[in-house]
């Protein structure tokens, strides 16, 4: 086997080398408690963790290329604190080591704005933006402060990415916290960049967080499942509904109205407008409901984190049924498009170069023909005409006046150039040449 046929297999083989770990992206309305949720959930996920290989010092290193990356824009002033080791906490519940295998959590922080956490974020946003300096920089409220800063955010989270790449095969799951303003992450540029990156790279799962007490309300009960329904469609992954603070209240209320229609509408009080547009919206719903899984969980408590740990599991491999195939096929049809807009680019680089009406059917010319033409007859290289065709300087000002001069060493650093940028992004142009 030839030497760039065993690097080109290498290469295939790494690609094909696929991360199972699930990333979890908690989702939800302001206050349903998605931050108690992360917490509880990575705390029981580090429970019994074996030691780890993790080596801090290189998390920092990469943070920093962030930060430095993030302050190259002049855009803040961010500081350079690398994340913390998360430390093992208790649990409510044993760990199940045959569902999820691995060690521990690797949690994301991705809300701006948020004052104190209780966990210790493996890559925390706060490490690079610093919220208030956007707001007074860019003169923003409080949401506009938290997309933007988002924004900036996603400028570099292919480097955040890498990050994940290299630690989530050791973790059991990666945890994705989000901002209160729900509509700040699902409905940003930013928001649905982080998500698409990340579903074309794990195994992403959506935990939607629902506060109970609150969804006691029909009328909130439907808005929510609104937001869910949109959400879901609008990412196709696989979501699954988290009944939160089931200490307050069980959510048997609400998990009955996800599987009777007729239980819910009769439970709609309202006979206004409001009323009416409800149960209209609670039927298109339905349908909905059959593709949902549903968890009641206390993040307060830690109840539940068993049952929500495997429904976790059974949405990530229903994303390797379902959704990998189409992400597959979605990759591929832009590295197929990527790779004919390059072919494209040589052919027309070549054109320019080599068939130019003027070239091979006329005289075209270089610098050396500039500085060369003294008289004497010079070799023709196939690329320029032979000097004793154009024997004086003053041919070449006519070439440029005409426009049918040529400065081959010029055009050569060029395409040079083309062809080393079409390289650096991306390597298997350079095997194919090969
Ligand atoms: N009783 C009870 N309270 C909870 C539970 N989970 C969260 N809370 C409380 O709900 C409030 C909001 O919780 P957070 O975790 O901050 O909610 P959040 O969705 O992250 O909030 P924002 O991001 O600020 O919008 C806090 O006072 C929590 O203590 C739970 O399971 N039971």
């Amino acid at each position: 086997m030839s030497a760039s046929l065993a690097q080109s297999g290498a290469a295939s083989a790494q690609h094909d080398a696929r991360i199972t770990t699930p990333a979890c992206l908690v989702l939800g309305m302001a206050g349903s408690g998605k931050t108690t949720l992360v917490d509880a959930l990575s705390a029981w996920l580090d429970v019994d963790s074996v030691s780890s290989d993790d080596e801090p010092v290189d998390d920092a290193q990469l943070n920093q290329q962030i930060v430095d990356a993030i302050h190259s824009m002049s855009l803040n002033q961010a500081s350079s604190v690398a994340p913390p080791a998360r430390p093992s906490a208790p649990s409510a519940q044993p760990p199940a080591h045959d569902v999820l295998p691995g060690q521990g959590a690797y949690v994301i922080n991705l809300d701006p704005a948020v004052y104190e956490l209780p966990y210790d974020p493996n890559i925390d946003i706060r490490d690079t933006i610093k919220y208030k300096q956007v707001m007074s920089q860019y003169s923003l409220g409080p949401n506009g402060a938290i997309i933007t800063s988002l924004n900036l955010y996603a400028t570099r989270f292919d480097q955040v990415l890498t990050l994940i790449e290299k630690r989530a095969p050791q973790s059991r799951a990666v945890i994705i916290d989000t901002p209160g303003q729900i509509e700040t992450f699902t409905w940003s540029a930013s928001g649905t960049i982080i998500t698409d990156a990340l579903g074309i790279t794990l195994p992403t799962v959506i935990l939607f967080v629902v506060d109970t007490v609150r969804c006691e309300n029909t009328m909130t009960f439907v808005s929510n499942m609104l937001y869910a329904c949109s959400i879901m469609y609008k990412t196709r992954l696989p979501m699954i509904i988290v009944f939160n603070k089931t200490d307050v209240k069980s959510c048997h209320f609400a998990q009955q109205w996800m599987s009777d229609f007729d239980k819910l509408e009769n439970d709609l009080k309202e006979n206004n407008f409001l009323g009416t547009l409800a149960r209209s919206m609670a039927q298109a719903l339905e349908q909905f409901y059959h593709t949902l899984r549903s968890v009641a969980v206390s993040a307060e408590t830690g109840d539940g984190m068993d049952q929500l740990v495997k429904c976790i599991q059974d949405a990530a491999e229903q994303y390797e049924n379902d959704y990998r195939p189409v992400v597959d096929a979605r990759k591929k049809a832009r590295a197929q498009g990527k790779k004919e807009h390059q072919d494209e680019q040589i052919e027309r680089i070549r054109k320019d170069m080599y068939d130019e009406p003027g070239f091979g059917t006329g005289p075209r010319f270089d610098e050396e023909d500039e500085s060369d033409h003294t008289g004497s007859d010079q070799q023709n290289d196939g690329m320029k005409p032979s000097s004793s065709v154009f024997p004086d300087k003053h041919a070449v000002r006519m070439a440029k006046m005409t426009g049918t001069y040529y400065d081959k060493q010029e055009e050569q650093r060029k395409y040079d150039q083309f062809i080393h940028n079409m390289d650096a992004s991306n390597p298997d142009s350079k095997r194919d040449r090969e």
